[in-house]
């Protein structure tokens, strides 16, 4: 399939990158061919890109990802993260081709111990969450006809970008010992598996557009955030002890939803997609030399 992604150097769009080739052409449009934050200018040049390229379907792989600095920059990731994927699903349903977009756990306000299902009121916390709920419904309000989806993920880790894996590889190698919050618990999703997952979509709305909607693909078994640490230490053979403790002695800019757990079944049904086993992922991250650079 020809896919066009937005999104050059992040996680999931390298991810996408290294399907090419695969049965797949892609075609990846990074900041510097399309800035987000000026929705109008990047219309017009993913428009002059679709001339010579004939993409059968666009995944937005593309957000402003900076939790804490959007608590002061909002005007600046809701152009990004609001305004962007509504004009991405426009140009998609006026060129008749399917369009997938990506999602947060942070949509929710983390009440409760059950997973949240697609259709759970979000109450977002913070201003990421805010900003990433405004462009799921931008998406959903264009109501593509050519098929689209909002696939909500969580805690994204590959052996590039920022995430917490290389957060983790980097400090325990520094320290003896780390605080790490317990209360806080989500499941840690491979970006290789969110890209594949993307690509499976793409293809199933593509046969079939009525499988539009809000879906949720996350990592299994579901965790703490230290639980998460204490198996990068433990598989990455750093001996640093981590210590559990409550969000409360942890303050970050933007408070975090404390049940990050996310509804999944949906994705297994309509797109035959299971969750990815995390540990598993992160043997295979930890034998990529980017991990710890
Ligand atoms: N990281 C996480 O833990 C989670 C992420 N998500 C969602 O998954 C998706 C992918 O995230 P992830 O791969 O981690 O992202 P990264 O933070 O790794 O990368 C961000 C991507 O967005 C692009 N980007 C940022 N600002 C702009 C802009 N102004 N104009 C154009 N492009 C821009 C970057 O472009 P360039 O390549 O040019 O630098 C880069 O490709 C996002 O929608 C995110 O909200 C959901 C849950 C968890
Ligand atoms: C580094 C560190 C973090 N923490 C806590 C802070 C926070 O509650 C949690 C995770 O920290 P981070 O800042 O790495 O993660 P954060 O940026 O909040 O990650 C989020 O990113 C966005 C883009 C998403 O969409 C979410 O799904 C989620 O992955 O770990 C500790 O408790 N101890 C530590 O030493």
């Amino acid at each position: 399939m020809r896919i066009l992604v937005l999104g050059r150097s992040g996680q999931v769009a390298r991810e996408l990158a290294r399907l090419s080739g695969a049965g797949h052409e892609i075609r990846l449009m990074g900041r510097d061919a399309a800035d987000l934050s000026r929705p109008e200018a990047a219309a017009e040049a993913l428009r002059g890109v679709l001339l010579d390229f004939p993409a059968q379907a666009i995944i937005n792989a593309a957000a402003w990802t900076g939790v804490d600095a959007a608590e002061t920059q909002e005007a600046e990731a809701l152009a990004v993260n609001g305004a962007a994927p509504a004009m991405l699903a426009r140009i998609a349903a006026e060129a008749g081709l399917p369009f997938v977009h990506i999602s947060t756990d942070y949509v929710f306000d983390g009440a409760g111990e059950t997973p949240f299902a697609p259709d759970a009121p979000a109450a977002p916390l913070g201003a990421y969450g805010r900003t990433k709920r405004e462009g799921e419904i931008g998406v959903a309000q264009v109501g593509n006809p050519a098929g689209w989806v909002v696939l909500r993920t969580s805690w994204v880790f590959s052996a590039h970008g920022a995430n917490f894996v290389k957060t983790m590889l980097r400090l325990g190698a520094e320290r003896e010992a780390l605080r790490v919050v317990a209360d806080q618990i989500g499941g840690p999703t491979p970006a290789d598996a969110i890209a594949r997952a993307c690509m499976t979509i793409a293809e199933a709305l593509a046969a079939d557009p009525s499988k539009s909607g809000i879906h949720h693909f996350s990592g299994a078994p579901d965790a703490s955030w230290a639980d998460f640490a204490r198996e990068i230490m433990a598989q990455a053979d750093l001996p640093c002890r981590i210590e559990d403790i409550p969000s409360a002695e942890y303050p970050t800019p933007a408070p975090r939803p404390l049940n990050s757990r996310l509804d999944c079944q949906s994705t297994t049904t309509v797109f035959g997609l299971s969750r990815p086993d995390w540990r598993e992922s992160l043997a295979r991250v930890l034998t990529n030399p980017g991990a710890r650079a």
